[in-house]
């Protein structure tokens, strides 16, 4: 937040210290109430995140009793809010009763407006921060599956299909360029499925030789080839009860794919150099990034194979195509990293921000991960700077139709932003935009924007 959208509420009924205080804090919107029902006013319409409220105020001037229940009043509505509480010279004891009801410091006249103003900045750092961790941990609460991070209308349509397919034992095909999360979402799958408290074995199909991937997925029995000295079980047996995921399933080669198919349809296996046929009970989950239609056109993977293991396809979006998650997953990301790392690092600084809500992501959600646990190693101040993520922002778009068309999606883009970076809160992001809350609720209807 910069200093000027910081807003500071004062609730005092002297004019005099009202126009001292209006202008001795420089960078803040300084609102003014001489009243308990004219400040609640001026909270709701500004929500500002720190409040001055003097204890002495109408109609009990001379007592503490109405900045009391202000103070009371301020916390019940919004208890995020730091409400320092100004007291009479002599009055410690009320002081104490305020802290007590809640609020956040409490300074005593007569009014020092340049230490004021150092305990302003302090309790504002810790309204930001304290809002900073909500919202994060809002995120966190918010993903829809266990250590997935998603936020985007295209991702959290993912996790929905994945959360209904997940009970049943349908074969499952996950879609998604290299490092969009398919092994994620596979555990996710297993995780949410009646199996959860059995094996899920994973098999990377790409990174094991043609040769031995069949005595890997199917086992072996004692002298079925040269150095087979015992018998061996395969990952299919291996995962009997639980979930076999065969991860870069579009690489399997041809004539263990015959061999899968066979198991698809007979649910028996046998193991390398074996004539039994064992009964194995697994579900299926395979994951590529390959487009395997073009493979059973050129023929390097079976149509029928195809069928059997895409009862349901699921196709995960790349980062780029995920509106607003990346920023989302980064600030996950660099909190868990500067824990990790023990270092003091609690954001990004604007370039950053703009390169990571530009930048291709070629590598999607791993790319990013590596990034930026790198950025954090290296960082050396408390925002990750554009240099310590090493990427450039990317923001040359093609020539736009028309100039409405460059404003109207400049508007949409600004409305989707700020609603974004405050957590969908009306108020907070008509503030952002520097509109009124029914201007805003006008621009959602004319773009279609749904929160
Ligand atoms: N939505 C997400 N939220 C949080 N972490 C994620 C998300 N998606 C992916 N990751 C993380 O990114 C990394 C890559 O994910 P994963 O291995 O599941 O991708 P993949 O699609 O299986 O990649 P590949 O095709 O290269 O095997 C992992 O560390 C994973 O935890």
């Amino acid at each position: 937040m910069k200093k000027a959208d910081r807003h500071l509420l004062v609730v005092e009924d002297d004019e005099g210290l009202q126009s001292q205080l209006k202008w001795a804090f420089e960078g803040y919107e300084v609102v003014i109430a001489g009243n308990r029902e004219d400040g609640i006013n001026l909270l709701r319409r500004h929500v500002p995140g720190v409040v001055l409220c003097d204890l002495g105020l109408p109609p009990d001037p001379g007592g503490v009793s109405e900045g009391l229940a202000t103070l009371q009043e301020i916390l019940a509505l919004a208890p995020a809010t730091k409400v320092i509480v100004v007291t009479g010279d002599d009055d410690r004891a009320n002081a104490i009763k305020a802290i007590g009801l809640g609020a956040y410091d409490f300074y005593q006249k007569p009014v020092d407006a340049d230490i004021l103003s150092l305990i302003v900045d302090r309790a504002y750092q810790v309204y930001e921060l304290e809002l900073e961790n909500k919202k994060l941990q809002e995120y966190q609460q918010h993903t829809p599956l266990n250590g997935i991070i998603a936020t985007s209308p295209q991702m959290l349509k993912v996790c929905r299909t994945i959360e209904k397919v997940a009970p049943s034992d349908i074969t499952t095909l996950l879609l998604g360029a290299s490092g969009t999360g398919k092994e994620l979402f596979a555990r996710a799958l297993h995780e949410l499925s009646p199996r959860k408290n059995e094996r899920m074995v994973a098999i990377n199909c790409a990174a094991i030789p043609d040769t031995l991937l069949e005595s890997e997925l199917f086992g072996y029995e004692k002298g079925a080839f040269t150095g087979a000295t015992q018998q061996t079980i395969g990952k299919i047996e291996h995962a009997n009860g639980g979930t076999l995921f065969l991860d870069e399933i579009g690489d399997l080669p041809l004539e263990l794919q015959a061999k899968l198919l066979r198991f698809l349809q007979e649910r028996v296996i046998e193991r390398v150099g074996g004539r039994k046929e064992i009964p194995v009970d697994v579900r299926i989950i395979g994951a590529t990034h390959q487009n395997l239609s073009e493979n059973i056109k050129d023929g390097s993977f079976r149509e029928d194979l195809y069928y059997r293991i895409s009862e349901i396809t699921v196709d995960i979006p790349s980062l780029k195509e995920r509106e607003g998650d990346a920023l989302v997953i980064a600030r996950s990301f660099l909190q868990r990293f500067s824990d990790d790392y023990k270092k003091n690092v609690n954001g990004f600084d604007k370039e950053a921000i703009l390169a990571l809500e530009s930048h291709d992501w070629p590598g999607n959600v791993r790319e990013m991960e590596s990034r930026i646990k790198r950025a954090v190693i290296m960082s050396e101040g408390s925002q990750i700077t554009l240099e310590d993520l090493e990427i450039e922002a990317n923001i040359t778009e093609p020539m736009p139709f028309n100039l409405k068309q460059i404003r109207d999606d400049a508007e949409r883009k600004a409305v989707q932003r700020a609603l974004r970076h405050c957590s969908d809160n009306i108020s907070d992001a008509a503030n952002v935009l520097g509109i009124t809350r029914p201007t805003l609720y006008n621009m959602l209807e004319k773009y279609g924007i749904k929160i």
